[in-house]
């Protein structure tokens, strides 16, 4: 094992002592890597090649900060994966357990920059010269959803992938030595079937009307669901092919001579474990429901779809027009992988099998026939990441339970391999997917495997789950028997050991009739078997079923888990959620509750000022006028008291003004004296009279301006009345604001209190599930708070809504406008409250 970088061993969670024993051992570079060696009978033993594609970052990926340095490549074959932060695998190598680097070995590992023409050159171009040569091949992609699975096997007009490229290979290679009858078909697995001239001309017609719907597909496009495929894709993917792919050319058949050679193609997807066609013509409208095709055994041992439809195509356009139509059919969903990403995009729900099967005619015989499978995985993903449900948890479980299944056999491949003493059974039967390729891992065919991976932080933890089931393929030994490949020619025997085929063509008829489906079979063989055989045969096979059933039982425990475990990060989730939608309309009702209180303070208050400037009107004087009429007073009583001091002066003796006006005087006084005393006398008199008329005028407006104190002290008592009404009114909102806030918190801890009861429910559910039991809305339960009426305060509480107020007593005043201030003031206003009875006033939103 390469040793880590300086920096990483710096790291203190990076050192070797954390690595454990399964890492180690798991990261230790194979002993086979690239050497093959002899096994017995000359037959060829290699490990599985297990290539690793990177991927490049997408630009949403980038803005998203998804490059975190996950993933860096050291040499061709070993790639180090660093955890990021927040991962599982972090926060696991933080407690202890585990590590937060790992490092992976591949037969080659390709960057994010390597082409597509670069990829099929180092991985698959070897396996399609043997395919020319009559050997079986399969390659698979793995990895995560979006990590370029697809991209990888088909990839895109202009980049096409290795299949186009694999089909591009075989018809250059084939050029000129094309078998154009179409009455030689592949038959079962491995063998050939002659066909009569009606059934030659059924296939033509199924042929004609797959490509009539293409055509009409390419006239009238749709939007497509999958793959990049376009009416113009098997031009330009022709056409881009051509000219890069010369060295092809060169992997003719070996020793065509005359020989001719047939191509015939199946698609078909394992979607929630059923086997469906992909180039059934009625498929494409969708209206009729699909069937599911058997996977049968052909009698030696080999799985084969039964009923799957192979058609025989002469060129790369016909292949990618196949290819084109059978993407429509895939099962595919709208998955949203990037968590910050709102951005969805269309994924495979299905593992897709595309198949090719070269036949070698020579002289009308069948010399050979060889078989190259590419199979695109569904993307393996977390159900409680992705938040998966009803239909697509369904999907998620059958998807992960065949990749489960697969690494099962991988690991009991390596296992027997490694430990030939303990060679325990490999549980190929146990998914379509590993029944189908159980064949190539027995010997029967090249089997190499692509795996895709992302560099997203986001799916890191996926990604080591996905590098680890690499790493232990990769130790998988392949045998393959280096027979003549004459001794590989499609050939048949019934029970009686009699071969079927005449002339080196085979009876359909005495085929169908000699080799009856599996179940069939294994009723005939057994009743051969003598009685004690039988029963403990039986035995055996109880036996195999109990450990098949605690298989079973295991497998459907860890998926119910799983769906468990993702149900409950749902559920703590909309808890989550109820509880922040809780909070804002905590606050929202709050501020709804200050913002009317105000209203209404402003409302009283102005009130208050009207009614107390009313008040006012009808008294009111001006201050300047009454400033003047004082000013007039002090003027008149100025001059009453000069014209005195001046009346004093006037006369020697001067008679009191009493005795003046009251009595004769004693002695005459002179004539002139006696005019001017006259005048005087009449002018102080006028001037009394003033002045009693200006002190009765001020004695009146004393008595006015005592009444305006008077009121003005009645209104100001009135304002303080109201403004401790307010203060009432306030107290009794801050209570009413007190009691909501505990019926909220009182929901609240009734939430937590059923959270824990679903997270001992979820507990339970996983010894024994239970449905799940359906729940209140808490919003109605908010409403029901906020709304029933207080025990208690009921005798005391007066409640009227603005709202019925405003319809019922004034129902034609503000129709538009039922919170209009004035109208509410004066609603108020027209209530008689008694002191001491309480007014709850709610205010209905408009
Ligand atoms: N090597 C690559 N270079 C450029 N783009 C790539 C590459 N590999 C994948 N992509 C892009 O990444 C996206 C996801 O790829 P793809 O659909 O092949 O993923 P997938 O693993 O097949 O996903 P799923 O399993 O969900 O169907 C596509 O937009 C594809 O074009």
């Amino acid at each position: 094992m390469e040793a880590p970088s300086a920096d990483a061993s710096e790291a203190p969670r990076l050192n070797h002592e954390h690595l454990q024993p399964d890492e180690l051992e798991i990261n230790a570079p194979p002993v086979k890597t690239t050497q093959q060696n002899e096994g017995p009978g000359g037959a060829e033993e290699q490990t599985m090649r297990v290539y690793l594609r990177i991927r490049p970052f997408s630009r949403e990926e980038l803005a998203d900060n998804q490059d975190q340095d996950c993933v860096v490549i050291e040499t061709n074959q070993m790639v180090t994966l660093n955890a990021p932060k927040g991962s599982a695998t972090m926060k696991s190598s933080e407690k202890g357990v585990g590590v937060s680097l790992h490092k992976f070995s591949f037969s080659q590992i390709f960057g994010p920059e390597t082409t597509q023409s670069e990829l099929f050159e180092h991985t698959v171009k070897s396996q399609m010269c043997g395919f020319l040569d009559g050997k079986n091949a399969l390659i698979f992609s793995y990895g995560v959803t979006n990590a370029g699975k697809t991209h990888t096997i088909q990839g895109t007009p202009r980049e096409p992938g290795i299949l186009p490229r694999v089909l591009d290979g075989t018809f250059r290679a084939i050029e000129g030595h094309q078998y154009q009858g179409m009455d030689l078909k592949p038959y079962l697995r491995n063998d050939a079937q002659y066909l009569a001239p009606d059934q030659v001309r059924q296939e033509r017609s199924a042929k004609a009307a797959i490509f009539a719907s293409v055509k009409e597909e390419c006239d009238h496009p749709r939007p497509s669901g999958g793959s990049e495929s376009s009416s113009s894709a098997s031009s330009s993917l022709s056409s881009s092919i051509l000219p890069t792919d010369q060295s092809v050319m060169a992997n003719s058949p070996t020793e065509a001579g005359s020989s001719q050679f047939a191509m015939w193609v199946a698609f078909f997807e394992i979607y929630n474990e059923s086997v469906y066609d992909l180039l059934q013509p009625s498929l494409c409208s969708k209206s009729k429901k699909r069937a599911s095709l058997r996977v049968c055994d052909d009698g030696a041992g080999n799985a084969y779809v039964k009923d799957l439809r192979w058609i025989n195509i002469h060129t790369l356009g016909e292949a990618l027009k196949l290819l084109q139509f059978g993407n429509k059919n895939r099962s595919a969903a709208a998955t949203k992988m990037n968590q910050s990403s709102s951005r969805r995009q269309v994924c495979f729900r299905s593992h897709s099998i595309f198949t090719m099967k070269l036949l070698k005619i020579d002289d009308a015989e069948v010399k050979w026939l060889s078989e190259f499978s590419l199979c695109d995985l569904a993307g393996s993903e977390r159900c409680n990441k992705t938040k998966t449900f009803g239909e697509r948890l369904k999907e998620a479980g059958n998807i992960n339970n065949s990749l489960l299944i697969l690494g099962k056999c991988i690991t009991a491949l390596r296992n027997n391999q490694t430990d030939r003493m303990k060679s325990s059974c490999i549980p190929f039967r146990e998914s379509k997917l590993t029944k189908l390729f159980q064949a190539f891992f027995c010997g029967r065919g090249q089997a190499s495997m692509i795996v895709n991976i992302n560099q997203c932080a986001a799916t890191y933890d996926e990604t080591l789950h996905v590098m680890k089931f690499s790493a232990v393929a990769k130790q998988v030994v392949q045998v393959i028997p280096e027979k003549p490949l004459e001794s590989l020619a499609p050939c048949l025997v019934g029970p009686d050991g009699r071969p079927l085929v005449r002339n080196g063509l085979v009876d359909g008829q005495a085929l169908e009739d000699s080799f009856p489906e599996e179940e069939e079979e294994d009723e005939a063989e057994m009743s051969l078997l003598p009685q004690n055989e039988l029963v403990s045969m039986i035995e055996s096979l109880r036996n195999k079923l109990l450990a098949e059933r605690r298989r079973n039982l295991v497998q459907e425990m860890e998926i119910r888990k799983e769906m468990g475990d993702a149900m409950l990060q749902q559920l703590m989730e909309s808890e989550e959620q109820r509880s922040r939608q809780i909070e804002e309309l905590k606050e929202s009702y709050q501020e709804k509750l200050e913002n009317t209180f105000e209203m209404y303070k402003n409302a009283i208050k102005e009130h208050a000022y009207q009614s107390a400037m009313s008040n006012l009107e009808d008294d009111y004087v001006p201050f300047d006028e009454f400033l003047a009429e004082q000013q007039k007073v002090e003027a008149l009583k100025r001059k009453v008291s000069e014209l005195e001091c001046a009346g004093v002066r006037a006369v020697s003796t001067p008679p009191t003004m009493e005795q003046s006006c009251q009595t004769q005087p004693s002695k005459a006084p002179p004539a002139e004296a006696d005019d001017r005393y006259r005048r005087l006398y009449k002018e102080k008199c006028a001037v009394e009279r003033m002045c009693e008329d200006k002190q009765e005028l001020i004695v009146s407006l004393e008595r006015r301006l005592m009444e305006l104190s008077e009121t003005l002290e009645k209104v100001r008592d009135g304002f303080l009345d109201k403004s401790a009404e307010l203060e009432l009114l306030q107290q009794k909102a801050t209570e009413q604001a007190k009691s909501l806030e505990a019926v909220l918190q009182q929901n609240i801890t009734k939430d937590r209190e059923i959270a824990s009861l679903k997270a001992e429910l979820a507990k339970v559910s996983q010894k024994s599930p239970l449905e799940p039991k359906p729940k209140r809305g808490l919003l109605a339960n908010i409403k029901e708070a906020v709304t029933s009426p207080r025990k208690g305060a009921a005798g005391r509480t007066l409640r009227k809504t603005v709202m019925s107020l405003t319809s019922a007593d004034s129902a034609h005043h503000h129709q538009k406008d039922p919170l209009c201030p004035s109208e509410i003031v004066k609603q108020i206003t027209s209530i008689s409250i008694e002191p001491g009875v309480e007014v709850e006033v709610t205010i209905a939103d408009a």
